[in-house]
C-alpha cells in the first residue's frame, strides 16, 4: 500500500473487537441459506441437502439370497428343482415342502423358503441335497432396509459419497440441494503482482492461490478475481461490481487501519451492515464481515498467515450457513507445547497430529506461510488457555 495523510475513519473507530468464536457463530448465523435446486447425482456430489433424501422404492426392492447356495422349504432333506440367478426379473413359483432352488448372492428367492443353505455347510448328492440345522436365514427381506417413502438422510447433511451410493440405491436420479455459493476474490495492493519473481518492493499474491483451492474444498463457485491497486475508486467499484453476480466476495488486504485500506470506505460507498469488523485473534485481527442486502463482503488481512486464520474464523462458516449446514464443530485435542500465554486473545496455531500428539509447527508468522505449509491441521487455542488443556482443530484441506 501506499502512504497518504493518515485519516481516522479506521475500523477502530466505531465497534470493538468481537471474541473469535462469537464471529465465527455469527459468520454461521446470519446468512440465509440460499436457495434449493434439483440436480442430477453426478452435480450433487458435496453439496448439501435442501430437502431429506427420500426412498423412492423400498430396499431391498425384492426378497433375495444373501449367499450363493440353495433356497429351501421345511426340515430337509431336499430335492433340487432349479436354480436362479440374479438379474431375474420375474418371481419364481413359491417352494414346495421338501424341495430347494439353487441360488445366487442378490437373486430373488423363490416364494415360502425358509432360508437359505450356503454352499460350505451343504451337502449335495445328485438331487439330494442335505444341511445340518442353520439358525440363521441368509434372505434379504423386501424393505428390512429402508421403507418405500422413508426419509434416509436429513435435509442439511453434506452429499458425501456414500449419500450419492444411497439416492442410486433407492432409485433417485435427482437431489434437492442448496445452490452452491458464487464467491470471489479482490485482491487488493499497488505492492502485488500475479506472476513471475517479485522485483523490489513488489511482493507476490500469495492469497490468490491459496484461497481459490480452498474456498472450492468449502463448497463455493469460485467466479473470476478481481485485481486492483490501491486507488480506492478502483477498489470501492470492484467490490460494488462483485455484488452484482456473487453471493460472497472476498477482499484481500486494504482491511487495517492504513491510509489505503480502502475496505470501510468502499462498505460505506456500498451502504453495508459490518457485523464483524476486528476479531480478538492472533494473528488475524483485522477481519470484516459485512452485509449488503443478500451479499456478503469479508474483508481478509494482506498478510497470508493472517488471512488463512482470517478465511476459517470468517469465511468457513459463512459458507456453511448459505449452505443450510449446521455449524461444523471443531475436533478437539490437547496440546502440551509450550506457547505464548495470552489471555484476552484467541491463536490461531499451525500443528501437525502424530502418534505423540499435537505438536506446534515453529515459524509461523503473519505475513510467512512456510509454517502452515508443514502443517496438516489449525489449532484454536482459546483465551486463557494453559499447557496441557485441549484446543480446537481444523483439518487444512
Ligand atoms: N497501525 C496499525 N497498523 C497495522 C495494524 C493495526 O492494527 N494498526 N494491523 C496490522 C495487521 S495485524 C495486519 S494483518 C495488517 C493488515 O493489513 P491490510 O489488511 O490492510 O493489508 P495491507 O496493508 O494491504 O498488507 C499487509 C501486508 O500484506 C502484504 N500483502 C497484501 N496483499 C497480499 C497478497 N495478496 N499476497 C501476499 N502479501 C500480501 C502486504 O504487502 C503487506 O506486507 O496491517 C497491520 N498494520
Ligand atoms: O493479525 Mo495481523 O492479522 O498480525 O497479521
Amino acid at each position: 500500500m501506499t502512504i497518504a495523510p493518515h485519516h481516522t475513519d479506521s475500523h477502530h473507530s466505531s465497534r470493538p473487537a468481537t471474541e473469535w468464536a462469537a464471529a465465527r457463530a455469527l459468520a454461521h448465523r446470519l446468512p440465509a441459506p440460499l436457495p434449493a435446486e434439483s440436480v442430477p447425482l453426478a452435480s450433487a456430489a458435496g453439496r448439501t441437502l435442501a430437502a431429506p433424501l427420500v426412498a423412492a422404492v423400498p430396499l431391498p426392492g425384492f426378497d433375495n439370497s444373501a449367499m450363493d447356495g440353495y433356497a429351501v422349504r421345511g426340515p430337509g432333506p431336499w430335492r433340487v428343482v432349479g436354480r436362479v440367478l440374479a438379474g431375474r426379473t420375474h418371481a419364481v413359483g413359491p417352494l414346495v415342502e421338501g424341495t430347494a432352488v439353487e441360488v445366487a448372492t442378490g437373486a430373488p428367492v423363490p416364494g415360502r423358503a425358509d432360508r437359505v443353505v450356503p454352499y460350505e455347510v451343504a451337502d449335495r448328492i445328485g438331487d439330494v441335497l442335505r444341511a445340518a440345522p442353520g439358525d440363521r436365514w441368509h434372505i434379504r427381506r423386501a424393505g428390512e432396509y429402508a421403507a418405500r417413502g422413508q426419509e434416509l438422510v436429513p435435509a442439511g447433511s453434506p452429499v458425501t459419497p456414500a449419500v450419492l451410493g444411497l439416492a442410486a440405491s433407492v432409485g433417485l436420479d435427482h437431489l434437492t440441494v442448496r445452490a452452491r455459493p458464487r464467491a470471489r476474490l479482490v485482491i487488493s495492493g499497488d505492492e502485488v503482482i500475479h506472476a513471475g519473481r517479485p522485483p523490489w518492493g513488489r511482493v507476490r499474491d500469495a492469497i490468490g492461490p491459496m484461497l481459490t483451492p480452498l474456498l472450492s474444498a468449502w463448497g463455493a463457485d469460485l467466479l473470476g478475481p478481481r485485481m486492483v491497486g490501491d486507488q480506492p475508486d478502483w477498489f470501492a467499484e470492484a467490490v460494488a461490481d462483485s455484488t452484482r453476480d456473487a453471493d460472497v466476495t472476498v477482499v484481500c488486504g486494504a482491511s487495517s487501519v492504513g491510509p489505503a485500506d480502502g475496505l470501510h470506505a468502499s462498505l460505506r460507498h456500498l451502504g453495508a451492515v459490518a457485523h464483524v469488523d476486528g476479531v480478538r485473534c492472533r494473528p488475524g485481527h483485522p477481519q470484516v464481515l459485512a452485509q449488503a442486502g443478500a451479499h456478503w463482503i469479508v474483508g481478509l488481512p494482506g498478510n497470508p498467515y493472517a488471512a488463512l486464520v482470517a478465511a476459517l474464523t470468517l469465511i468457513d462458516p459463512l459458507l456453511t450457513g448459505l449452505a443450510g449446514r449446521p455449524p461444523a464443530d471443531l475436533d478437539t485435542a490437547v496440546l502440551t507445547d509450550p506457547l505464548r500465554l495470552d489471555e484476552r486473545n484467541t491463536r490461531i496455531v499451525p500443528v501437525r497430529r502424530g502418534a505423540r500428539g499435537l505438536r506446534l509447527v515453529d515459524g509461523a508468522h503473519p505475513g510467512y506461510l512456510g509454517a502452515a505449509a508443514d502443517a496438516d491441521a489449525l489449532a484454536v487455542v482459546p483465551p486463557g488457555w494453559r499447557p496441557g488443556t485441549p484446543v480446537g482443530l481444523r483439518t487444512l484441506p
